[in-house]
């Protein structure tokens, strides 16, 4: 969604609280339409809470979107202005629901923190991700990840957007909040590239490289996006 312009700050919003326990990773996979990293989600270890959220949320995956070049890749855009990727660490509401796929269809089930990552400096915590890629190039590919604080990938800087919309992937239910980080992270080509290499294809198909798995901009219609700062 385009941020910034249409968006409204609201003073009554808090600082988002992260606590991630790095030990809660599992594994790091390519289910065929992006590379993602899981989490044991059976207890509250790896949580956010405050922010825009009544509840706390528990860590469930983290994942990114990215274009085949740099002038796009991310879902949001700020200012008209596409990033080149965009991570998604996705939260469910453990405190309302019993199950992720219960929370998943529910207006208050989910919370997703978007970082944009922009071309620039080599990222140290990004690497250790990238080094793993391509043990898992092709679809359905899985190898362990023990160790991992995804807390590396966010940025210092508190300021946020935030409003309540849906999954950019099916089942695309409206039952995300989302909180949208301004800063970005900063990644070097050789790391952009790297996401570049892997494939949408299980081995023994004819190759397809996994770029532009991303959503179009989607119209905002009349929601409003609120801002955490002035
Ligand atoms: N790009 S995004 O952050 O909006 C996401 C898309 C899909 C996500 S999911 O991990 O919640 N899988 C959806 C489901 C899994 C099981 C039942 S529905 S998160
Ligand atoms: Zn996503």
């Amino acid at each position: 969604h385009p941020l910034w312009q249409n968006s409204v700050y609201d003073p009554v919003l808090k600082p988002l609280k992260i606590s991630y326990d790095p030990t809660t990773c599992l594994h790091i996979w390519n289910n065929g339409y992006s590379f993602l990293v899981e989490f044991d989600d059976s207890a509250d270890r790896s949580i956010i809470v405050g922010g825009p959220l009544e509840n706390q949320y528990r860590l469930k995956q983290f994942h990114f979107h990215w274009g085949a070049i740099n002038e796009w890749g991310s879902e949001h855009t700020v200012d008209c202005k596409f990033y080149p990727a965009e991570l998604h660490l996705v939260h469910w509401n453990a405190v309302a629901y019993p199950t992720f796929e219960e929370a998943v269809m529910e207006g208050d089930g989910l919370a997703v923190i978007g970082v944009f990552l922009k071309l620039g400096a080599h990222h140290e915590g990004l690497q250790t991700l990238v080094d793993a890629l391509p043990a898992i190039k092709h679809k359905d590919t899985v190898i362990e990840f023990d160790v991992f604080d995804p807390s590396c990938l966010i940025p210092q800087c508190p300021d946020y957007w935030t409003y309540a919309g849906s999954l950019t992937t099916p089942p695309l239910t409206e039952s995300v909040t989302w909180i949208i980080k301004k800063q970005p992270i900063e990644v070097d080509e050789n790391q952009l590239e790297a996401f570049r290499m892997l494939l949408f294809t299980s081995d023994g198909e004819e190759e397809k490289r996994m770029v532009d798995n991303f959503r179009p901009l989607q119209p905002l219609m009349n929601r409003t996006v609120r801002s955490s700062f002035q």
